[in-house]
């Protein structure tokens, strides 16, 4: 038997992917050999989803095919917005993504594995119009238009969302942010995805495990806390100030380091950019300032670096986006990545069960309820 005494699993290799590689000898990304950096710069989030899901870039027809069927597949149901109606207002938008695929799941079920890029394919163009619609009506008490003549996530999304269509600067920053959070690797959703995967069940389910274990600060939700903390401050110096006190009492400081990289994230070199873009247009270059002087803080103080999900709410804020959709945005572009991952679970699957190194009490006899003190 092999035993590792690594907590969380850390450096443990768990098995074999050829989707992504992530941090080799600590730095890069690639998905499927391509860096990130040409596929943020070149490509498109659709591109990316093809290449995740289907192994490989789509030619220029591919990719128009994919687009146009993307407009029947972005349709909610009337049982569904009938079922996203009756939510409470204080559900959590995630509680939000993850009921709506579990019903996805009960009305378009997965009888057999061929149906399963359809399926990824449903779900990416879905979700953008599940959420915002769940949204609006919460938030605005208005029942939105679903239909809208954007062919992208990104485009769709932010449609949905401000009732008009985004410009073509706010539709690029948003698609390079879902380009960036499409897939990485053994992450923890994504393990979570394959462990569900490993016992035969369907995508859904799969899906399902993914959001449940993205939701958490140490992982998906930390763009929605980083902006928690962000909005803090007004100027860098009460920042600094702000964050050392956190330091201080030994706060985790949300949106810094990673488990792989240990230098930096190159995906937040990326996002960091479009983030200055975004506040030079918005005129919110005050914000842009305290989350540069977060940065420098924790470099200095802890030797620590912001991964993506600290200038994607940057990133998100001035696109208007509230931040309680910020995770969900994540949501949206991980399904690529999860699907992927539970496709190649599948084509090689072996049940996912380790085994634990036993540390609790040794054999004894029962003592029976009336023994008990
Ligand atoms: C897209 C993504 O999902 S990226 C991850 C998003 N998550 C976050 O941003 C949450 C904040 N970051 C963290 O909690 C961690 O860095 C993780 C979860 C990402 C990685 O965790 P691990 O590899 O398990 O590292 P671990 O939490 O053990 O930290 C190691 C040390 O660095 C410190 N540290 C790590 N991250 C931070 C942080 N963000 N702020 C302050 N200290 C930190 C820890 O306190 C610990 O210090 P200690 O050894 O003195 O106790
Ligand atoms: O890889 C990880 O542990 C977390 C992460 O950055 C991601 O899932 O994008």
């Amino acid at each position: 038997m092999i035993l590792t005494n690594s907590t969380g699993l850390a450096g443990v290799v768990a098995g074999e992917t050829a989707i992504s590689t992530v941090g080799k000898q600590g730095v890069g990304l690639t998905y499927r050999g391509y860096t990130i950096e040409d596929l943020a710069e070149h490509s498109t989030f659709e591109e990316v989803a093809c290449l995740l899901i289907h192994g490989e870039l789509p030619t220029p027809a591919e990719r128009d095919q994919f687009l146009a069927k993307r407009i029947a597949q972005q349709r909610l149901s009337d049982e569904m917005m009938s079922f996203l109606e009756q939510l409470p207002d204080t559900s959590h938008p995630m509680d939000v993504l993850r009921s709506g695929t579990s019903l996805l799941g009960c009305w378009e079920p997965e009888h057999s594995i061929d149906q399963q890029q359809r399926i990824a394919a449903r779900l990416l163009a879905v979700f953008p119009s599940m959420i915002c619609y769940w949204y609006r009506f919460v938030n605005d008490r208005f029942r939105i238009e679903i239909e809208s003549e954007q062919t992208t996530v990104a485009g769709h999304f932010l449609q949905l969302l401000h009732s008009g269509a985004p410009s073509e600067v706010d539709r690029r920053a948003l698609d390079v942010a879902l380009i960036l959070y499409a897939e990485h690797e053994f992450n923890a959703s994504t393990f979570a995805a394959r462990v569900t995967a490993s016992t035969g069940s369907d995508l859904y389910s799969a899906i399902c495990t993914g959001i449940g274990t993205l939701r958490g600060p140490l992982h998906g939700g930390a763009n929605e806390a980083s902006m928690k903390l962000i909005s803090n401050f007004t100027d860098p110096e009460q920042a600094e100030q702000g964050v050392l006190r956190k330091l201080a009492r030994r706060e985790k400081i949300m949106g810094f380091g990673h488990r792989v990289y240990k230098s930096t994230d190159p995906r937040s070199e990326i996002m960091k950019r479009w983030a200055l873009t975004l506040c030079k247009q918005t005129r919110q270059l005050k914000t842009y300032a305290v989350a540069e002087r977060i940065e420098t803080v924790m470099q200095r103080e802890k030797g620590l670096f912001p991964n993506l999900d600290f200038y994607s709410a940057v990133a998100f804020h001035c696109l208007g986006i509230p931040t309680a959709l910020f995770t969900p945005l994540f949501v949206m572009a991980r399904t690529a990545g999860w699907s992927a991952h539970v496709f190649e679970q599948r084509s090689n699957n072996r049940l996912i069960r380790p085994t634990a190194n036993y540390i609790g009490p040794s054999q004894r006899p029962l003592v029976r309820p009336h023994q008990r003190t």
